[in-house]
Order: structure tokens, then C-alpha cells, then sequence
């Protein structure tokens, strides 16, 4: 039995999956919106099986794997920006997706107003949001371009400024993907130091393949391999196995050219 009290737990997963839709001709959705009551014209490509997972208030949870193994769906589904198609899922507490938060920008407006809008949509007030700005655009560091449209920003000023949002909106749950990794050496110390400030209190799902990062910022280490949990557990041990892994097996190009075929040859 679990000794941890449900109050104590931000994030549970119970045979968590998730499908996308695989269509094998281009016209084939159209089929699908206009004639899905009658017959399927799609495959379910499985990108994350029968995941369960809890994660206590104030963990600090690194999520590894190797590329498409369904980290970042893990994660969109945990922030609720896609549906899982199976399984349940109870989230406890604000989450701020830095990743997330950045793809969903209004290119045509001003970082100033994306800014308004992100604070909204991670659940401030527009006067909360408005006291703050000058503090989120320091953070974000990025000067004139403020006010500049967003389709003008590289895609580390992008992530300037949804992690200085991130950071503004005191969430109890903040999902990092590989958002580190376009910034530069000062923003991502900045970050890091930010990071470790927030872990006193905070939960952190952390994706990356930077295993001194993982090893750095994270309590735990879960491996995810084709949509499943392989291992978790502290992160020096899940790093060595991983490693382990990645030095006998081979870098299997058909992980991306057919999953679905693989799914098929597998009688899925
Ligand atoms: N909207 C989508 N439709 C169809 N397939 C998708 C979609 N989004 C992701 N996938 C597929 O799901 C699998 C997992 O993708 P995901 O982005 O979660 O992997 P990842 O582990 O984060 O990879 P990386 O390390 O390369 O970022 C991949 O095979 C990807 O092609």
C-alpha cells in the first residue's frame, strides 16, 4: 500500500494511452469527418501504452528517452492540451508549460500581448498580469523586442518569454521540455537557478537529454520507451541503464518510418 496521502500526490496516471490518428492518403480525414459513422479510415498509431504513474508534491520527476519514444506527448497529455484515449488522469494544482506555452503564441501579436494572453490562459488576472510585466520582461530579457510580433522572435526569444511567464504565474506544477536547450549558456544558468529556487516548494516534470541535467535537477528518472515506462527509479541507476541500452542497441531508423507498420507486424 502506498504511504503517501492523496493530497500529497499532483499528478496520477492510471493505464494512461495515447493514439493519434494515421491516415494512409491524404484525403482520407475528410473521409473520416464526413463518413467516421460507418467505417474507420484511419489507424491508431499507439504512442504511449498503459502508463501509470504518481507524482508527489515537490518531487522533481526527469523524463528520458530516446527521440519519439513519446516523452512530449506524455507531457501535452499530463497539461491537458491533448486527450489521452485511455486511462485516467487527475492533475492537482496549477501547471505552467514552458514548451506548451510557447507553441500556442499568437505569432501576429506583440510579445506584450502574448504576454497578456499566457497570464490568462495560465490563470492570472489581467491586473495580476499587468504588475508583473515589468518583472516578466526583465526575466525574459529580450528589450525592444517586446513589442516586436512574435513571428520576429527566434525560437530561443520565444522561449524567453513563455518561461518568464512560466516563471510569473506561481504554479505548483512546471513541465520543462527540452525548453532549455535553444536558450544560451547565461538564460539557461538563469533558468537553472530559477529551477532550483521553485523545486523548494514546487513539483518539476523535467524532458531532456541532457543526463547532467536530469542528474542535476531531478529526484527521480523515469525511461520511456515505445510509450512504456521501462524503468524509474533514482536517476543515476535509470541514467546507467539507459546508457547501458543505448550502447548495445542499434539506432533503429524504422522507429520513425513505420511505427505503424511495427505495430502491425506486432499483431497491435
Ligand atoms: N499529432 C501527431 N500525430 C501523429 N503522430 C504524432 C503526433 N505527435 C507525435 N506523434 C508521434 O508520436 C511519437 C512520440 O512523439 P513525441 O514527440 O512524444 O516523442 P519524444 O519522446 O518527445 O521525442 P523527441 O525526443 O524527439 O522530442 C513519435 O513517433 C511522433 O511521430
Amino acid at each position: 500500500m502506498s504511504s503517501s496521502t492523496s493530497s500529497e500526490i499532483v499528478v496520477e496516471a492510471k493505464n494512461l494511452g495515447k493514439a493519434f490518428q494515421l491516415y494512409a492518403h491524404r484525403n482520407d480525414w475528410l473521409k473520416q469527418v464526413l463518413l467516421g459513422w460507418w467505417k474507420a479510415y484511419f489507424k491508431p498509431f499507439w504512442v504511449l501504452r498503459d502508463i501509470s504513474l504518481e507524482v508527489k508534491k515537490g518531487e522533481s520527476i526527469g523524463i528520458l528517452g530516446r527521440n519519439g519514444c513519446g516523452k512530449s506527448t506524455l507531457l501535452q497529455v499530463i497539461c491537458g492540451m491533448t486527450l489521452p484515449s485511455h486511462g485516467e488522469l487527475r492533475v492537482n494544482g496549477r501547471i505552467a508549460p514552458v514548451l506548451a506555452l510557447g507553441s500556442t503564441f499568437d505569432m501576429e501579436l506583440s510579445g506584450r500581448e502574448n504576454v497578456l494572453i499566457g497570464g490568462a490562459v495560465l490563470g492570472l488576472k489581467r491586473s495580476e498580469v499587468l504588475r508583473k510585466f515589468d518583472s516578466i520582461a526583465e526575466f525574459a530579457g529580450i528589450g525592444e523586442y517586446m513589442d516586436q510580433p512574435v513571428k520576429h522572435y527566434s525560437m530561443g526569444m520565444r522561449t524567453r518569454l513563455a518561461f518568464s511567464i512560466c516563471a510569473h504565474v506561481e504554479a505548483e506544477i512546471l513541465v520543462v521540455d527540452e525548453a532549455l536547450s535553444v536558450g544560451d549558456a547565461a538564460f539557461q544558468r538563469k533558468c537553472l537557478d530559477w529551477i532550483d529556487n521553485f523545486r523548494k516548494t514546487g513539483t518539476l516534470l523535467f524532458v531532456s537529454h541532457s543526463m547532467a541535467e536530469v542528474r542535476r535537477l531531478c529526484t527521480r528518472a523515469i525511461w520511456i520507451e515505445e510509450g512504456r515506462i521501462r524503468e524509474q527509479g533514482d536517476p543515476n541507476d535509470v541514467i546507467r541503464s539507459y546508457h547501458r541500452a543505448l550502447l548495445v542497441e542499434k539506432d533503429d531508423v524504422q522507429r520513425f518510418s513505420s511505427g505503424n507498420a511495427k505495430q502491425a507486424a506486432a499483431g497491435e
